[in-house]
């Protein structure tokens, strides 16, 4: 029972200390609690009813002092209990987000951002909320419950039977008050995953939705799924609505029974009034406990199933790891040849089997200095191929080498030193445009920073802006353009001189001269590195010292425009498609692009 939170408490041991000391201060809490109960009976029996006012007296002061001792202990007990509580969120949610950063691409593939959100948002929340009214409620509930029945045993034995009778009506009542609401806490909780999936999606893309005008639809798709957590969380709330006046409802009728008994009692001289005073009040310290164990239930399941989503990202194993036999190289002497040796690759759904292959059977050899160009067709592979390089996936067969050594046998922090990226989708963070260049390395100086922004002709436009390399960056660099927000990116991937630098599809927002431009400016900073293009556009490629083409995952061409252009249709197809037919303009064949290189050792 409870696995979830028992392991919590195995593997958060910084939460031992506050949960010890605000359980103590929760047993001295109950046990005050008792005595003042207890001093009601002298109060009535000794004070009152004997007209003994110094007796009156000196009880209230000591219930006035003991009730302040109490809530001293009380205080104590819910400052404990918070700190607990917060505690146990902070590190779920600190040990999360670390978890979160070491998965591999593969991993976050099968994650969602939204589900990630809530995992970390909502679900911890709840962790927060059981372990708050666990703490609070829950141990003290059954530690009240055996002392007040104790005292009915010693006090009232022959009205014993009166409590019994109302706990068993308070317990037939909450079961069925309670039946079922655990599942309607576990659907409310899928419903708020409704409700982000489609506000995340909707909120990120929300330009899109503008454009197109499908505000209308939008409002529609949110109304549903927040009208479906609507009624989800309707269900239980109903039935929570019942559990106060149903209680108040026994407690009142037992306590008016309890005084016809208990009243023929005091006429017939077998009790006096103040052991009935004080069992009207051990009553209420009964069923309110009762009831909170009740009310906690529900909090404590939907925890229970929260921690479990939590521990489901926490238990991910990173699909990527350094292997035991990962040996520590030189990053200064890698030369950059890279090597893919019949290397085959497939995704993997939800369930981690692999769908199908996306690169069959990849054999390419590059040299230290290249400039290779990647085409083909949208969803052809080529990302897929140049994700391989970093290892942010591995093959499924064969092998990529940098140097002759295996991507695999590298230590991934030295790999990610030794590829520099631009993505196909150009983030960038919250910040400064320098913040943002020296993103992998912070240690560089302006004068590298600008080199890496010269030559992703970024230095052009951040030098007009007043705050030049201190220029804010808005969240996700939405206060620049999609085609600055791409040299800033690619300036980002330049800036640390990696020896092998990938820009997938990093230039598709510049328009051809500034592409050339750029392209011309990294042949000039990067001549050792190698260089890979991924692009759609085949005036990316065209002056590479290598073109690869592929389709359907499988590499079918490889050479130089002028070769490809002789050799290949399907190259020819691309050609003709995007720059026009050849048959009109002979001349481009062996010189697309006169009098611009970006070729290395060609
Ligand atoms: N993370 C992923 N999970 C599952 N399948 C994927 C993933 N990324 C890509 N794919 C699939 O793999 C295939 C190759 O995709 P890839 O992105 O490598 O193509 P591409 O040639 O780079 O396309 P584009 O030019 O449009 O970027 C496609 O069928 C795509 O649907």
């Amino acid at each position: 029972m409870y696995k979830n939170f028992r392991r919590l408490l195995v593997i958060y041991k910084g939460a031992r200390g506050p949960f010890i000391v605000s359980q103590t201060f929760l047993a001295f809490s109950v046990l005050l609690n008792l005595a003042i109960v207890a001093l009601n009976g002298t109060l009535v029996n000794d004070g009152v009813q004997q007209g003994n006012i110094e007796v009156v007296i000196s009880t209230a002061v000591w219930m006035i002092g003991l009730t302040l001792i109490q809530t001293i202990f009380a205080l104590g007990n819910s400052l404990y209990a918070v700190l607990f509580a917060e505690g146990t969120a902070n590190f779920l949610r600190v040990g999360t987000y670390r978890k979160i950063q070491t998965l591999s691409f593969g991993n976050l593939d099968r994650f969602r951002t939204s589900d990630l959100l809530v995992r970390l948002t909502s679900d911890i929340n709840n962790v927060k909320q059981a372990v708050l009214y666990g703490i609070l409620l829950l141990f003290q509930a059954p530690f009240m419950i055996v002392m007040a029945v104790a005292m009915a045993i010693f006090l009232l034995p022959s009205l014993l039977w009166l409590m019994i009778v109302i706990m068993v009506v308070v317990s037939v009542v909450l079961f069925f008050l309670l039946r079922g609401v655990q599942q309607m806490f576990v659907a409310r909780q899928q419903a708020l995953d409704g409700v982000n999936n489609v506000l995340q999606e909707a909120l990120a893309g929300v330009r899109v939705v503008k454009a197109f005008v499908r505000e209308r639809f939008e409002m529609q798709r949110f109304a549903k799924v927040s009208n479906t957590w609507l009624d989800a969380a309707l269900s239980p709330a109903y039935r929570m609505a019942l559990f106060v006046p149903s209680l108040q409802l026994i407690v009142y009728t037992g306590t008016a029974a309890l005084y016809y008994f208990g009243g023929q009692g005091v006429f017939g001289g077998t009790t006096n009034l103040g052991e009935i005073v004080v069992f009207s009040n051990v009553l209420s310290m009964v069923v309110g406990p009762m009831a909170m164990l009740a009310f906690i239930i529900p909090f404590l399941e939907s925890g229970e199933a929260s921690c479990g989503r939590v521990f489901e990202i926490l238990d991910e194993e990173a699909e990527i790891q350094d292997r035991s036999t990962a040996k520590p190289v030189d990053v200064s002497n890698i030369k950059g040849r890279i090597v893919f040796e019949n290397a085959s690759f497939g995704y993997r759904d939800r369930a981690g089997k692999t769908t199908g292959l996306v690169l069959e059977k990849i054999n390419l050899t590059i040299e230290p200095g290249q400039t290779i160009g990647f085409l083909g067709a949208t969803g052809s592979g080529k990302s897929t191929l140049v994700n391989l390089i970093p290892r942010f996936y591995d093959v499924l067969e064969g092998k990529v080498t940098i140097d002759g050594i295996n991507v695999c046998d590298l230590p991934q922090r030295q790999l990610h030193q030794i590829v520099g990226m631009a993505l196909q989708e150009s983030v960038l963070f919250s910040g400064t445009v320098r913040a943002n260049i020296l993103f992998s390395r912070p240690d560089l100086d302006d004068d590298e920073i600008v080199a890496a922004a010269q030559a992703a002709d970024a230095d052009s436009f951040v030098s007009r802006i007043p705050e030049q390399y201190d220029a804010p960056v808005s969240r996700r660099g939405t206060n620049f353009s999609g085609g600055q927000r791409q040299r800033l990116a690619i300036a980002r991937a330049l800036a640390s001189r990696p020896p092998i630098v990938i820009l997938d599809d990093s230039t598709s927002a510049l328009d051809m001269a500034t592409e050339a431009r750029v392209q011309e400016a990294v042949q000039g900073l990067m001549s050792s590195s190698t260089k890979l293009y991924v692009a759609q556009r085949i005036s990316t490629v065209l002056t590479a010292d290598k073109i690869v083409l592929l389709e359907h995952g499988r590499q079918v061409a490889v050479g130089t425009h002028a070769e490809l252009i002789q050799t290949s249709p399907l190259y020819r197809e691309i050609y003709e498609s995007q720059l026009g037919k050849l048959d009109e303009q002979p001349e481009r064949i062996a010189s697309p692009l006169a009098g611009q290189s970006m070729g290395g050792t060609a």
